[in-house]
């Protein structure tokens, strides 16, 4: 991989674009007195606009990918560049959403405060940041809820304002590591559409990591399958099902089905079986880690039915807390890391 493609330029000649995001040969050896090499040499490149997945066994090694190309951990090799040059720091433009909405909202802000946070941060002017979180809210099916505070909201509602919060920032990439998989299925089919809505809307560029192969192939214009740790590419497999997706209808759909079952083929089988149109073991160093455990059901190593624990939060009181932050100790609670800002302490 090259990590470009040719355009035309505005004077109609051929021209070289760089891809949106290159991740070469990357990976990353946790050291100390449990060393442990978690990812083997990753190599894929993401076009702006894409939304990818990526799917893995338990503890492979794809939360430790994602936060290599956050800049959140040095890679021990390899390189990461986005828009062509080579990441060396958290960059502006990115926004990193986690599974733990409950631990990277800070509880004393109110929802405006929470989403405001890293524009704050930008120095964005007040009337624009107003109008952004106004704006934002909107999308993600908040309006109204700006002066409740995170414990006022059930877990859904947490994590639209976590990607409120991240999407306030307009990142060009959105990071995000098993966004839904602690809130409810019904929950989660309403945030999987509400990204599919606001990545037409806003052409975001996505990498989210999931353990559900459904979920995968329902999000993504593609899926990368991970091998066991340390983590390799087994395969690379286009999405064809077009940009207008539906819960029931696309989940139905033979497309789908089939889809489906080739990201567990891969899972179960390590790839370089099949193809789909799309690449396996083989390319950019993929196929060279171990394969999973012949038998092992990707079913059950991966959680597959989605099955997510109900959130116990109350829902929102329709009487809402005064509005205005408490003292912000910084020690006292979480760091948000949606913008490339606050997350700098987080490099290891
Ligand atoms: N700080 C660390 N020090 C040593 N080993 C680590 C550290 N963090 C993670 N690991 C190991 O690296 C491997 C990959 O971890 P990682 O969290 O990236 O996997 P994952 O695929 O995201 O896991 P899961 O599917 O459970 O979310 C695991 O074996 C894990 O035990």
């Amino acid at each position: 991989m090259t990590g470009e493609r040719n355009e035309p330029t505005t004077d109609g000649s051929a021209g070289t674009v760089p891809s949106m995001l290159e991740v070469s040969d990357l990976g990353h050896t946790y050291t100390g007195q449990q060393e442990h090499t978690a990812i083997g040499g990753v190599t894929f490149d993401v076009d702006a606009g894409q939304l990818t997945c990526i799917v893995g066994p338990s503890g492979c090694g794809k939360s430790t990918l994602l936060r290599c190309i956050a800049s959140l951990i040095r890679p021990s090799s390899g390189e990461v560049r986005m828009h062509g040059q080579p990441v060396r720091g958290v960059p502006e433009d990115l926004a990193v959403v986690f599974q733990d909405y409950g631990r990277s909202l800070f509880p004393w802000m109110s929802v405006r405060g929470n989403v405001e946070f890293p524009l704050r941060s930008e120095n964005v002017p007040k009337e624009q940041r107003r109008e952004r979180v106004r704006q934002t809210l909107e999308w993600v099916g908040l309006s109204g809820s700006e002066r409740k505070y995170p414990w006022q909201l059930s877990g859904g509602m947490q994590q639209r304002v976590a990607i409120a919060r991240a999407l306030a920032c307009r990142p060009a990439l959105l990071l995000m590591d098993e966004p839904f998989a602690s809130v409810d299925a019904q929950t989660r089919f309403d945030l999987e559409d509400l990204l599919l809505r606001v990545r037409a809307e806003q052409d975001t560029t996505i990498l989210l990591v999931t353990h559900d192969i459904d979920e995968s192939v329902y999000l993504g214009d593609r899926v990368l399958v991970l091998s066991r740790t340390p983590a390799s590419i087994v395969a690379d497999l286009p999405v064809d099902l077009g940009d207008e997706r539906d819960q029931i209808g696309t989940r139905e759909s033979e497309t789908f089905v089939h889809l489906r079952g080739e990201v567990a083929r891969m899972l179960r089988g390590g790839g370089g079986t099949e193809r789909l149109g799309g690449t396996t073991a083989g390319n950019s160093g993929a196929g060279s880690g171990p394969a999973p455990e012949d038998g092992a059901a990707p079913e059950e190593e991966l959680g597959s039915d989605g099955s997510s624990t109900a959130d116990g939060s109350s829902t929102a009181d329709e009487e809402s807390a005064p509005d205005g932050e408490r003292a912000a100790d910084a020690t006292a609670g979480p760091v948000p890391l949606e913008s490339g800002s606050g997350a700098r302490e987080h490099l290891e």
